[in-house]
C-alpha cells in the first residue's frame, strides 16, 4: 500500500477522536512530562493515562496504513519534513531538507524507556505498536522518530514537535505484558547525524540519555582528549575520570596514546656497560643542571650511594645551568601552589655541616630518565603523569582546588624500576634530584641519621623544583612484628619532615619514598605519602625489552626465538635481576675480556646462578596492600 495525502489527516483532532477525555486539567506528571511548547500550542483536552483497546486498534490501523506507505516506497520517501501535515509534526514546521539517500534514517534511541511508568524491556509504548500485527517486527526504528512517545524527555529541544499531542503520553505508559518488546534501536552512530535537522536531530539522542535532563545528556557527551597532553597538560584530576579506560590503552604498545611511553632500545653501546651514555665532557645532564666544571672532584656514591654512583656537584643553584629539556622547556614560577618556586634562601636551623654533606653526596646528577627508559608500566606511568607531573606543572588556577599531591610512595619487590621511577619523575618535572637510602640515614645512629634527614629536606626547599626520593623507607621505621607501630629513632624526624616542617609542605619539593615491605608501614607515614603506587614486575613485553637493551650493551644480539626462550625462562624477574643475569653471563663467559660476543648458551648458564627473589607469597602481599592502600592504576 502507497502512501497517499489522505493518509495525512489533522492529527490535532485525535485526541478527542481517540482518546478517552475525561478530565481537563493535565495532572502534575504530565506538566512535567511536556514541554511548554507543546501545551501552548494546543490546548486540547487531557487524558487517561489508558485508551481503550478499540481506541488503540483504531490508531494502530490508521498508522499502519499510513507508515506502511513510506515503507513500501523507501526511494520515493518524502523527508518527513516534507509531510504537507503539519499536525503530524504536532505543528512544527517539518525539516525541507531531504533524508541524506537511501540509507534508512538514523535509529532512534527507544524513547519509550525514558518514560515514567514504562517498563525496561519490553513493556514499553513500542512495544504497543508492535503489537500490531501490520508493524510488529517490521516497523523500522525511524518510524518512532516522530512518535510522541517519550518525546519531551527524550529530545526535549524537540518536544514541541513530536510530544505533546502526537499521542497522550499515558499511551507509553500503558504497560502490556503481552505486548512484544520494543524493536532494538541500532547503535548509535554520532557522525551520521552530523547536518541534520531538528527531526534528525531528536533521533541523536542516545539510548539511556531519554531520562536525563539536556544538560546532563550534554556532560555525558564523550570528552575529546586533549591532541597533545604531553606539551599542553591541563590539571590532572580533568583526565581522572579516563584513568581506568585510557590507561588500559598505555600499553597499546608504539601506536597507541601513550606512544612516548613506549621503550625505547638504547641508542648506542656505552664503553663503560654503564646503562646510560655518560654524560659528555663530565657534565652532569640530568635535571636541567650543568655538573661542576670539568676538574671539579668526582666521587664515588660512598655512604649515600645508590644503584647509580652519585657525583659530586656543585649546587645547581651557583652552578651554570644546562639547557633545560624539550619538554618542560621553561621552569618560570608557576602561580600560587605551582611547583617551581624561588627559594635559595639559606634553611634556618639546618646544621651546615649536614648540609654541604647532603648537597656534596645526595645531589643525583645521573643521565635524564624519560618514560620511555622505563620499560612496560605503561598504566603506572600514565598515573604518574597524570596525578603527579602536570598537577605540579601546571596547577590547578581556580582558588579553592586541592593542592596537588607532594608525596608518593612507590613500593614493590626489589629491583622493579622504583627508584628508576623516581628519577624519571625528577627528569619531567625538570628538579633537582637528591637521593636517600633508608639504611644509609639510619646506620650512623639516630642523631646523625635525624640530621642528615633535616639537611636533605633543606637543601631540597632551597632548590626547587627538586624531587627527595627515599629509597628503603622501611630501614627509618621501627621494626613491626604485631603490626603495632613501637616508635622509632628516625621515624619522628621523618613524619615531622614530611608534614611540611623541614620543606615537604613546601612549594617546590616533591618526596619519592620507595620501599620493598609496604606492610612496614604504620599507618601513620603511610597517610603523609598522598599517593601510593604499586611497582609490578616486569611483563613479558618489558623483560624482552630490558633484556634486549642489556644484552645490546654487550654486543649481543640473539635470534627472536631464543630471546622469546629468554623472555620465558626469566618470568618473575625484576629489572634489576634481569641486569644481573646479563652480567653474570658475561662474568661466567669471561667477559668483559670480550673475546667474544656473549651468546644464549652464556645465559642459559647464568639463568642457573641467578633467580627471582620475589615469592609468590611476597608477589600477594603486594596485591594485597595495592588493593587495602595503594591508589590504583
Ligand atoms: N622497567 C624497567 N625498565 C628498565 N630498567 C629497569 C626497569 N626496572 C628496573 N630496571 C633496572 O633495574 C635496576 C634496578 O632498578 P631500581 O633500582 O629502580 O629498582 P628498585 O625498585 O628501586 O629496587 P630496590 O627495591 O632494590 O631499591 C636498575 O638498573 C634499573 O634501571
Ligand atoms: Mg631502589
Amino acid at each position: 500500500m502507497h502512501w497517499t495525502p489522505e493518509h495525512a489527516q489533522p492529527l490535532n483532532q485525535w485526541p478527542e477522536q481517540h482518546l478517552d477525555v475525561s478530565s481537563t486539567t493535565p495532572s502534575p506528571a504530565h506538566k512535567l512530562e511536556l514541554p511548554p511548547g507543546g501545551r501552548q500550542r494546543y490546548h486540547y483536552a487531557w487524558a487517561h493515562d489508558d485508551i481503550s483497546a478499540l481506541t488503540a486498534s483504531n490508531l494502530l490501523k490508521r498508522y499502519a496504513e499510513k507508515y506502511s506507505g513510506v515503507l513500501d516506497s523507501p526511494y520515493e520517501r518524502p523527508a518527513l519534513g516534507g509531510y504537507s501535515d503539519t499536525s503530524f509534526l504536532n505543528g512544527a514546521k517539518g525539516d525541507p531538507e531531504p533524508w541524506p539517500g537511501p540509507e534508512p534514517p538514523y535509529p532512534l534511541a527507544s524513547l519509550h524507556e525514558g518514560l515514567p511508568g514504562t517498563k525496561s524491556g519490553g513493556s514499553g509504548g513500542s512495544g504497543a505498536l508492535g503489537g500490531s500485527p501490520v508493524l510488529a517486527g517490521n516497523l523500522p526504528e525511524p518510524l518512532y522518530a516522530g512518535n510522541a512517545c517519550g518525546g519531551p524527555s527524550a529530545a526535549p529541544e524537540y518536544a514541541a514537535g513530536y510530544g505533546g499531542g502526537y499521542l497522550a503520553p499515558g499511551y507509553c505508559a500503558q504497560t502490556g505484558a503481552a505486548l512484544p518488546p520494543p524493536p532494538r534501536p541500532r547503535s548509535y552512530s554520532p557522525h551520521r547525524l552530523r547536518g541534520t535537522g531538528p527531526q534528525r536531530r531528536c533521533t541523536t539522542i542516545p539510548q539511556g540519555a531519554t531520562q536525563r535532563s539536556p544538560a546532563m545528556a550534554r556532560s555525558r557527551r564523550p570528552q575529546a582528549h586533549p591532541r597533545a597532553p604531553y606539551l599542553t597538560p591541563g590539571p590532572a584530576r580533568a583526565h581522572a575520570p579516563a584513568r581506568a579506560g585510557t590507561r588500559k590503552a598505555a600499553d597499546e604498545g608504539p601506536e597507541g596514546r601513550y606512544r612516548k611511553y613506549a621503550y625505547e632500545p638504547a641508542k648506542a653501546p656505552v664503553a663503560d656497560g654503564a646503562s646510560y651514555p655518560a654524560a659528555d665532557n663530565g657534565e652532569c645532564r640530568g635535571n636541567g643542571f650543568r655538573a661542576k666544571p670539568p676538574g671539579a672532584a668526582e666521587e664515588a656514591s660512598g655512604k649515600y650511594g645508590g644503584g647509580v654512583p652519585l657525583k659530586v656537584l656543585g649546587s645547581p643553584v651557583y652552578g651554570p645551568q644546562l639547557e633545560p629539556f624539550e619538554k618542560f622547556p621553561e621552569r618560570a614560577p608557576a602561580p600560587r601552589g605551582g611547583f617551581a618556586v624561588p627559594s635559595g634562601e639559606p634553611p634556618k636551623g639546618v646544621d651546615p655541616g649536614a648540609l654541604e654533606l647532603v648537597t656534596s653526596k645526595m645531589v643525583d646528577c645521573g643521565p635524564p630518565v624519560q618514560w620511555a627508559d622505563v620499560a612496560g608500566q605503561g598504566a603506572l606511568k600514565a598515573a604518574l603523569e597524570e596525578e603527579l607531573v602536570w598537577p605540579l606543572l601546571r596547577p590547578p588556577a581556580y582558588p579553592g582546588s586541592l593542592r596537588p599531591p607532594r608525596t608518593v610512595l612507590l613500593f614493590g619487590p626489589r629491583g622493579a624500576g622504583k627508584a628508576l621511577l623516581g628519577r624519571c619523575l625528577a627528569t619531567q618535572l625538570g628538579a633537582t634530584l637528591l637521593r636517600l637510602r633508608g639504611a644509609t640515614l639510619a646506620a650512623p645512629g639516630a642523631a646523625e641519621g635525624a640530621r642528615l634527614l633535616q639537611a636533605a629536606f633543606a637543601a631540597a626547599r632551597c632548590r626547587p623544583p627538586s624531587v627527595l626520593l627515599i629509597s628503603e623507607l622501611e630501614a627509618l621505621l621501627p621494626a613491626r612484628d604485631d603490626g603495632a607501630a613501637a616508635g622509632g629513632a628516625l621515624q619522628v624526624p621523618l613524619l615531622a619532615c614530611l608534614d611540611g616542617g623541614c620543606g615537604a609542605g613546601a612549594d617546590g619539593v616533591l618526596v619519592v619514598g620507595t620501599t620493598s615491605r609496604p606492610a612496614a608501614l604504620d599507618e601513620a607515614t603511610r597517610r603523609r605519602f598522598s599517593l601510593r603506587f604499586y611497582v609490578a614486575l616486569p611483563d613479558s613485553p618489558a623483560r624482552g625489552q630490558i633484556l634486549q637493551r642489556a644484552l645490546a650493551q654487550q654486543g649481543c644480539a640473539l635470534s627472536e626465538r631464543e630471546l622469546a626462550a629468554l623472555v620465558q625462562g626469566t618470568q618473575g624477574f625484576s629489572g634489576g635481576e634481569l641486569g644481573q643475569l646479563c652480567q653474570q653471563a658475561a662474568a661466567g663467559a669471561g667477559l668483559p675480556g670480550l673475546q667474544r660476543p656473549l651468546s644464549y648458551k652464556d645465559l642459559e648458564a647464568a639463568l642457573a646462578k641467578v633467580g627471582p627473589r620475589a615469592s609468590a607469597k611476597e608477589l600477594d602481599s603486594f596485591v594485597e596492600w595495592d588493593k587495602m592502600y595503594g591508589s590504583g592504576h
